[in-house]
């Protein structure tokens, strides 16, 4: 089992090797979307399915409250939250409509969706994306192993970060640092260098 323990780490530090050569250009961009959109008075919406929930909740908490100095609230929403909102969708419609629903009363063209899923391949999240598209929203997505069926939904303004990996728990670990390379991004770019 220490053997398990120690392979784990391992592959997890590997992975994030091959992602800080493949995915800095493409995190850039998106953070410059994301800023773009801030400073349009525009907001970021997030969602995501079990750990990817709690990714899209990492991220908004990181803008709504703060992340590693002191700056204004900067605006975002956690899809992934109200319980009443997800039952009564999942119950009266299907969940697949959960993100897509709520996203159809509270997203305005020129808002972020940032999607999260390891596979591409989440019908809700894939739902969000469609109606981010017929709302004139940009999108970023947080993707693995293929893509899915997310990778063919990005617009030529959009952007899709796919880590190289077709694990989901190692996906999902790299898709952390970039949350905080995201938000490293905007917090340097609205409000100034720092060290
Ligand atoms: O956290 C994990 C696995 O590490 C799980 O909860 C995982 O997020 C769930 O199985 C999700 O439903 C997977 O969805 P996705 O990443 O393929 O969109
Ligand atoms: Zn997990």
């Amino acid at each position: 089992m220490i053997e398990r323990i120690r392979d784990i780490f391992t592959e997890s530090i590997q992975t994030k090797i091959a992602a800080a050569d493949a995915l800095p250009e493409s995190i850039e961009k998106a953070g410059q979307i994301m800023v773009n959109s801030l400073l349009n008075g525009h907001k970021i919406l997030t969602c995501g399915n079990g750990g990817s929930a709690g990714d899209a909740q990492h991220f908004s908490s990181e803008m709504l409250n703060r992340f590693e100095r002191e700056r204004p609230s900067l605006p975002a929403i956690a899809l992934t939250t109200d319980t009443g909102t997800l039952t009564s969708i999942s119950n009266d419609y299907s969940y697949n409509d959960v993100f897509a629903k709520q996203l159809r009363a509270l997203g305005q063209p020129g808002d972020v969706l940032l999607a999260f899923s390891t596979s591409g391949n989440s019908r809700n999240v894939i739902n969000a994306m469609e109606t981010a598209l017929s709302k004139d929203m940009l999108i970023v997505s947080l993707t693995g192993k293929d893509g899915g069926e997310m990778a063919g939904l990005i617009g030529p303004n959009d952007i899709e970060i796919r880590v190289p990996s077709n694990s989901t728990a190692r996906i999902q670990e790299v898709h952390l640092v970039i949350i905080h390379a995201l938000c490293d991004f905007i917090d340097n770019s609205l409000f100034g260098t720092e060290a």
